[in-house]
């Protein structure tokens, strides 16, 4: 177990929820002609990133459906805002939050290498869940979820040199073979490019409206062996992070995780609504004997590393303190 378990201040800005896949688990997304699809412009999200600074944030997370540009609606919104790409309007979003004092992490699902390569030097860190190598019902009608599409955005990312945060859902239908096969093409590809700076052990949680919401959650003792394991596949500097408002970190921390992520003291978890974040106090609480550090989105090893844009700099060093965690104070 490492000395102390980590976690980020985070915005979680979901710019839209319109999205070409449609993931058997997720209650996010929605048809472009549902009620409850949107777009959010630059004017909804600038307040929002105003307020997590002011509450202490380091990081906005910047999400989307993925490649919601393929949507006609989604093009209108983007082009009547003066955008003809959504990279492009990425781009203006992070360079906002970086004026405003937060570093950016996007995950907008697949990219091809250049859009990485666009919006590399405006984000402190990018992220994809590989979710599964396997071929899940889940995953369907979903062109984005295909294993080996995922595979080329992170692969991408690494020839970039792009501090990388990716992971797993356990629970949508794969098996153990699939599991250990995820985990060990994520080591592989971090063996080749040194850039997966953390890897999510993601439970599935079933959500009332969609296919799987007759499915279990992995009970606990499962996910302890995925933790375990991916402790003993995973490169020792990669970290493991578990998500504090969808399980109780206590005994996964005991096996091998040793980070919780963002947790965001202004906005809900927007992919997992119903289970808010527990404050930093709780959390406190809940690691018992443990203590709790914050880092930045970038991992320490990465801003030795150097691989963050001028454009950043400024900003993680007003952040950073000696040992490539947060500066207290
Ligand atoms: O708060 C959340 N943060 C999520 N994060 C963000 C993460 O907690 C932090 O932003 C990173 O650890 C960087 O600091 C993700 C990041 C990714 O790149 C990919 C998937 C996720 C998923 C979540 C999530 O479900 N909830
Ligand atoms: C942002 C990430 O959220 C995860 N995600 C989407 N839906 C669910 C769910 N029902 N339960 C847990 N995680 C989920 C996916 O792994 C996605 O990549
Ligand atoms: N839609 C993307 C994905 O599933 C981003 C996270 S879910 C909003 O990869
Ligand atoms: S999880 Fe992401 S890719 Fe899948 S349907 Fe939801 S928004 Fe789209």
């Amino acid at each position: 177990m490492t000395d102390f378990i980590t976690f980020s201040r985070n915005v979680f800005i979901p710019v839209t929820n319109v999205c070409r896949n449609k993931c058997g688990y997720c209650t996010f997304r929605r048809e472009p002609d549902e009620p409850g699809s949107y777009f959010m412009s630059p004017e909804d999200v600038i307040p929002l990133l105003k307020e997590g600074n002011k509450a202490g944030c380091t990081e906005v997370l910047f999400t989307f459906g993925e490649y919601a540009e393929e949507v006609p609606e989604y093009k209108k919104w983007l082009e009547e805002l003066g955008y003809s790409s959504n990279v492009e309007y990425v781009v203006d979003l992070c360079k906002l939050a970086i004026k405003i004092g937060l570093l950016p992490h996007t995950n907008a699902g697949v990219l091809n290498y250049m859009e990485l390569e666009a919006l590399k030097p405006w984000n402190a860190s990018m992220g994809l869940m590989l979710e599964t190598t396997g071929m899940v019902a889940a995953h369907l009608n979903c062109p984005g979820k295909q294993p080996d599409v995922r595979v080329k955005t992170i692969k991408y990312a690494g020839e970039l040199q792009i501090p990388f945060t990716t992971g797993i859902l356990v629970g949508i239908g794969e098996t153990l073979d699939d599991r250990i096969d995820s985990l060990q093409c994520i080591a592989n590809m971090h063996v080749e490019y040194g850039h997966i700076q953390e890897v999510i052990i993601q439970n599935f949680v079933p959500k009332p409206g969609t296919s799987m919401e007759k499915q279990s959650s992995p009970e606990i003792e499962e996910m302890v062996q995925i933790v375990s394991m991916a402790r003993e596949i995973l490169p020792a500097d990669i970290a493991i992070q578990v998500a504090p408002n969808l399980i109780d970190p206590y005994l996964l921390v005991k096996y091998g995780a040793s980070d919780l992520g963002g947790i965001s003291p202004t906005t809900i978890d927007w992919i997992n609504p119903e289970t808010e974040w527990p404050t930093v106090d709780n959390l406190r609480r809940l690691l018992k004997d443990i203590s709790l550090r914050e880092r930045l989105p970038i991992y320490p090893d990465y801003i030795n590393k150097g691989w963050y844009s001028k454009h950043l700099k400024p900003l993680i060093r007003s952040m950073v303190d000696d040992e490539g965690y947060r500066r207290s104070g």
